[in-house]
């Protein structure tokens, strides 16, 4: 299997070449990499071997020291500061292990925040604000400040508040890592459910195997360069990459 596919309409992401280097630390060394539009990918590895940057790179966070990152056929890694939050602010989603909720704002206000960033008002804003909380299961707990919730929940919130502007790519880096197995499966199943519906290209870097298990494909980063597993859910990935 290899990470690469000549169907170029297919793909959401094509990575090539790309180094990144902190100081002295080579955190990737030449990674080429296809996901496919609707895909889900799982990024494992151990730790310190370059998942975190990699998706950092592939989000557009910042950008690489050599190499390319296609999005939708055009290259990201020529853009400013500015439209590269621009295009996080457009197009993709954001889920971490823990801390992205405002802690002063209630549940549904944390939710509302993209919205109102990318122009919603604020009436309609709450509307689909309270959908997406109840597509999660945490409409209940919509009042709570994040300190209120248990660490399933407020996870579930913060999955609320990356799906509400519906991205056409959702990063998540250890997104259930805080949470027991038994929540971190709920979330899991949840996510899953609104990014198969809707299509959305998914990347989540993730070293549990349980986790992994629910993408199409796994790429694993191995000292900042990428291989590819088989066995995790379909193999050959959605948008046939693989
Ligand atoms: N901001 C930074 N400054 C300096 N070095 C960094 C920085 N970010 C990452 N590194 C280094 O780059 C390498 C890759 O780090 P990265 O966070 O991508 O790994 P990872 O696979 O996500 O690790 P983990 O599973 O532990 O989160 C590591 O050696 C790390 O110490």
């Amino acid at each position: 299997m290899s990470g690469q596919t000549d169907d170029h309409a297919a793909l959401a992401f094509r990575v090539r070449g790309v180094r990144h280097s902190f100081g002295q630390t080579e955190a990737l060394r030449g990674i080429d990499l296809d996901v496919g539009r609707g895909e889900v990918l799982a990024v494992t590895g151990p730790s310190g071997s370059g998942k975190s940057t990699l998706l950092h790179v592939m989000a557009g966070v910042f950008p690489p020291d050599e190499g390319s990152i296609e999005y939708e056929g055009a290259d990201i890694t020529g853009l400013d500061e500015a439209e590269r939050s621009d295009l996080r602010l457009r197009s993709f989603g954001f889920v971490f292990q823990f801390g992205q909720l405002l802690s002063d704002l209630s549940a549904i206000d944390n939710v509302t925040i993209p919205l109102l960033l990318a122009g919603w008002r604020r009436k309609s804003a709450l509307v689909k604000a309270r959908d997406a909380l109840e597509e999660l299961d945490v409409a209940d707990h919509r009042d709570k400040r994040p300190g209120e919730l248990s660490g399933g929940q407020a996870q579930r919130v913060a999955v609320a508040r990356a799906l509400v502007t519906e991205p056409a790519a959702l990063f998540a880096d250890e997104p259930t890592g805080s949470l027991d197995t038994l929540a971190a499966e709920k979330t899991m199943d949840s996510l899953l459910d609104l990014v198969r519906s809707r299509g959305t290209t998914m990347v989540i870097v993730t070293h549990d195997p349980r986790i992994a298990s629910y993408a199409d494909r796994e790429a694993i980063v191995r000292d900042g360069a990428v291989s590819f597993g088989g066995g995790v859910g379909n193999a050959e990935g959605v948008g046939n990459v693989g």
